[in-house]
C-alpha cells in the first residue's frame, strides 16, 4: 500500500505563459495531473481565459434560464440519460439542472436557446457558446497532458476529435429551516472528464481513496477538473473517478450555481495497449461511451457499487 493521499487538492496553474508542450513546466504539470487524478480523481485548475465579462454573463444566463417557468424547462428532453432537465425531485428538493448537448457547436447552443426562448436570446446563446468553447480548451489541454503523462500522447488528437461536450447549468437553492442540506447525492460522473465552475457559494465534497470526504473550497474563478468513470476505464483503473456530492450550508441564504462541462466520447472507450502489462492486466473491455450511461439508467446500474466492473469488467 502507498502512503495515504494528501487531503488537499492539487492546484495546477494554467495561467503560466511558460506552460507550453516541451517546456519543463509542462512536463511537471503532466506529472502533477496524473498524480492528482490517480490520488483524488480531481484537481483545481487556475485558468484565466474566462474574462470578467464572460463570468458575469454566464451567471446572468443561469439566472435567466432558471427564472423560466417549469413547463418550459421540462421541455429540455434528451434521449441520452441525465442530459436534459432534472428537477422537482422530492428527495433532492434543492437542485435543478438543464443541459445543452453539443455545447461547443453553434447548432447545439441555438437549438437549446430556441427551445427555451422561441424569440431568441442572444446574450444567453453567446455567453453559453463562448463559455463552452473556452472551457473545452482547458479540457483539451488536460487530455493532452494526461495522455502524455502515460506516454500515449499519440492518441490524444483522435480522442479530442471525437469528444462531444454537454454544458449543464446547475442550481442549488439555499435550504429552508429544517430542510435537508443534501443538494446532490453522492455519485461518480459517467463522463470522461468534468470541469466545474461555480459562483461564490461552495458545497462540493469529494471522497478520497481512503474514504474520507473533503470539502472542495476552490478559489473564485478557478475550476475543478474531475475524472469520470470513462477516464478511469481508459486508464486501466489507474485514475480514480471519485465519488462526490453537493451539500449546502444549513444557515446559508444564497443560491449556488455550477456551470459544468462534461466530455463524452463518440468513439469506443478503450484502454491503450501501452497501459496493459503483467502488473496491470486489462481490467475493462472496450465499450461505447453512451452505453455506460444507458447502463447507469437501469436498476442494476444505479444499484451497482462498482459500475465499471459490472458494466465492462474483464
Ligand atoms: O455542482 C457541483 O459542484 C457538482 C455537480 C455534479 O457533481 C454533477 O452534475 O455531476
Ligand atoms: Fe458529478
Amino acid at each position: 500500500m502507498g502512503s495515504p493521499a494528501p487531503r488537499k487538492l492539487l492546484v495546477v496553474d494554467f495561467t503560466n505563459e511558460e506552460l507550453k508542450p516541451g517546456s519543463s513546466s509542462w512536463a511537471s504539470a503532466c506529472n502533477d495531473i496524473q498524480r492528482a487524478l490517480e490520488n483524488h480523481g480531481c484537481f483545481i485548475a487556475l485558468y484565466n481565459k474566462v474574462s470578467p465579462e464572460l463570468d458575469k454573463a454566464i451567471f446572468q444566463a443561469a439566472d435567466d434560464l432558471f427564472d423560466l417557468p417549469t413547463e418550459l424547462k421540462v421541455q429540455n428532453i434528451n434521449e441520452k440519460p441525465y442530459h436534459g432537465y432534472i428537477g422537482q425531485i422530492p428527495f433532492v428538493p434543492l437542485h435543478e439542472g438543464l443541459g445543452i448537448d453539443y455545447a461547443t457547436t453553434l447548432d447545439g447552443v441555438q437549438s437549446f436557446t430556441n427551445l427555451m426562448w422561441p424569440k431568441g436570446n442572444k446574450s444567453f446563446s453567446e455567453s453559453s457558446f463562448s463559455f463552452a468553447k473556452t472551457v473545452a480548451k482547458l479540457d483539451e489541454m488536460v487530455i493532452k497532458m494526461l495522455f502524455e503523462s502515460y506516454g500515449v500522447e499519440k492518441y490524444s488528437d483522435s480522442h479530442i476529435d471525437s469528444t462531444r461536450y454537454l454544458l449543464r447549468f446547475l442550481k442549488y437553492r439555499a435550504p429552508e429551516a429544517n430542510e435537508t442540506t443534501m443538494a446532490f447525492p453522492s455519485h461518480t460522473d459517467k463522463s470522461f472528464l468534468t470541469i466545474l465552475y461555480q459562483n461564490h457559494i461552495s458545497g462540493l465534497e469529494i471522497r478520497t481513496r481512503d474514504d474520507e470526504w473533503i470539502k472542495v473550497d476552490f478559489p473564485q474563478k478557478s475550476f475543478v477538473v474531475m475524472a469520470g468513470d470513462a477516464c478511469q476505464a481508459w486508464s486501466n483503473d489507474r485514475v480514480l473517478s471519485s465519488n462526490h456530492k453537493v451539500t449546502m450550508d444549513a444557515n446559508g441564504k444564497e443560491t449556488r450555481y455550477t456551470i459544468a462541462l462534461f466530455s463524452f466520447l463518440s468513439k469506443m472507450v478503450q484502454v491503450p495497449e501501452e497501459l496493459v502489462n503483467d502488473e496491470k492486466p486489462l481490467q475493462f473491455k472496450p465499450f461505447v461511451h453512451i452505453d455506460l450511461l444507458n447502463f447507469y439508467a437501469t436498476d442494476q446500474g444505479r444499484k451497482s457499487q462498482n459500475i465499471l466492473k459490472d458494466f465492462c469488467g474483464v
